[in-house]
């Protein structure tokens, strides 16, 4: 069991993984001598790399950005989305940002599926919400469990991460193509050199939060960044982030080439933080915005927060989400400006599956069925070479989440109404004071 209690799913350890590589090639250990070359490296076998099982190669991002560029109409979405979101938190748009879509990514056609109808309602709402998709290619997790699209893209643990980062990438320009601004949390440090160019909103995590890493990452990003509360429902540590995001840093990075980097970040001033709650129980309340308010003025940060209205605010059931979106209602209508946004987990189809792992993945694995990929062609959500093996996801329901629980579409669609009509309300209250 973790922490949280849930049962940790049985993962393959190194030797499986090795006998599985093994299998794979010919039955002969070790495999031909062009498989070996790929997993030698240098390095002092008596002290280094002890429990390193290979080094593969990573496509660097300049050629990834090469391959899948950011088109003018997509780089206006993500420009103009991020100066949006900039202007809301700062008081000069009224508007409410709406992150929301799906806690994780893990097939690409009901991605662009989920876009397709969540751009005809951003266009819809579009005076009282700017909406942005979360596109999440990567999960932190509480102990183990399957890291996101980026890691594992065919979910089925072979970790082809060269295959996951074409494949986010390809998603998030089809959905920037859609003047759909796309939202994503960042957790590897050296990914968002391959699609921050595509990302209008990012957030730091409940659980990297209190890193420094991240707060120096964030202070180099060139888009708006939010912080959650820490999984133990403190908010200092997230005000300490935005704080320190704030500051120009130094630190390490690689470069477009692929290249070590020493880099030297400006700070960035469109940070803020996010409300999850959390261990404490949930902080989406009005005196919880009160509280999150008067310790950011206190900190001389602005005073405005996004509530996430799933993980720690809707303790994981996703049954929860409208109850807290319909609390966040009533106090917009009241005139709280201290809302800036807020955030929804929402899929195709409600609730959540379970990625088969174990003998489970072994079964599909071994039975497989050979279809390259599940896309073919170029289109949008249409990914030929960039497609993912259709084994494990063939297995799976179709628009269900693989990670937390999300509410269904016709759900969210009723919230994002709601949502606009207490943006309205808020106006109207703002005015009259
Ligand atoms: O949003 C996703 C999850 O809440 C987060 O990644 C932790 O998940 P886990 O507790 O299932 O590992
Ligand atoms: C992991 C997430 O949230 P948190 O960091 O709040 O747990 C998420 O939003 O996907």
């Amino acid at each position: 069991m973790s922490s949280n209690g849930a049962a940790v799913p049985a993962m393959a350890n190194g030797e499986e993984r090795k006998k599985r590589k093994i299998d794979a090639v010919d039955g002969v250990e070790g495999g031909p001598a062009s498989q070996r070359h790929f997993t030698e490296y240098f390095t002092d076998p008596e002290v280094d790399n002890l429990r390193i099982e290979s080094i593969k190669a990573v496509i660097y991002p300049q050629l990834l950005m090469e391959e899948i560029p950011n088109t003018p109409q997509g780089k206006r979405t993500v420009q103009q989305a991020r100066q949006a979101v900039s202007d809301i938190l700062n008081g000069k748009d009224d508007r409410l940002v709406v992150v929301v879509g799906p806690c994780s990514i893990h097939d690409a056609k009901a991605a662009i599926e989920y876009g397709t109808r969540l751009k005809a309602e951003a266009t819809r709402l579009s005076k009282d919400l700017l909406i942005l998709m979360r596109v999440y290619f990567e999960k932190p997790r509480t102990t183990v469990g399957w890291k996101g699209l980026i890691n594992d893209p065919h979910l089925d643990e072979s970790y082809d991460i060269n295959h996951g980062l074409k494949i986010g990438r390809r998603i998030l320009a089809d959905i920037n193509n859609m003047e759909l601004p796309c939202a994503c949390e960042f957790l590897d440090t050296m990914i968002p050199q391959y699609i921050a160019d595509l990302v209008a909103w990012a957030a730091i995590g409940a659980r990297t939060t209190e890193s420094q890493l991240h707060r120096q990452l964030a202070s180099g990003l060139s888009m708006p960044v939010g912080f959650k509360n820490a999984t133990s429902g403190d908010i200092q540590v997230a005000i300490d982030a935005v704080r320190s995001a704030q500051f120009p840093h130094s630190f390490l990075s690689i470069t477009k080439q692929g290249l070590p980097a020493i880099v030297l970040s400006m700070g960035n001033k469109d940070t803020h933080v996010v409300l999850r709650g959390g261990a404490t129980g949930p902080n989406y309340a009005s005196e919880h915005i009160q509280g999150a308010a008067d310790k950011l003025t206190k900190n001389k940060v602005v005073p405005k927060v996004m509530v996430d209205c799933s993980h720690g605010n809707s303790q994981k059931d996703h049954n929860r989400q409208p109850k807290v979106a319909e609390d966040i209602c009533s106090q917009l209508s009241k005139g709280e400006m201290g809302i800036m946004g807020v955030m929804i987990e929402s899929h195709l189809f409600e609730g959540k599956q379970d990625l088969p792992t174990g003998d489970k993945l072994s079964d599909i694995i071994n039975n497989k069925n050979d279809s390259p990929t599940t896309l073919h062609g170029s289109g949008p959500g249409q990914l030929g070479p960039e497609g993912q093996r259709s084994t494990v996801l063939s297995s799976l329901r179709y628009g269900v989440s693989v990670t937390d629980a999300c509410i269904h579409w016709m759900d969210t669609v009723k919230v994002l109404e709601n949502l606009a009509a207490a943006v309205r309300q808020r106006r109207e209250a703002v005015a009259k004071k």
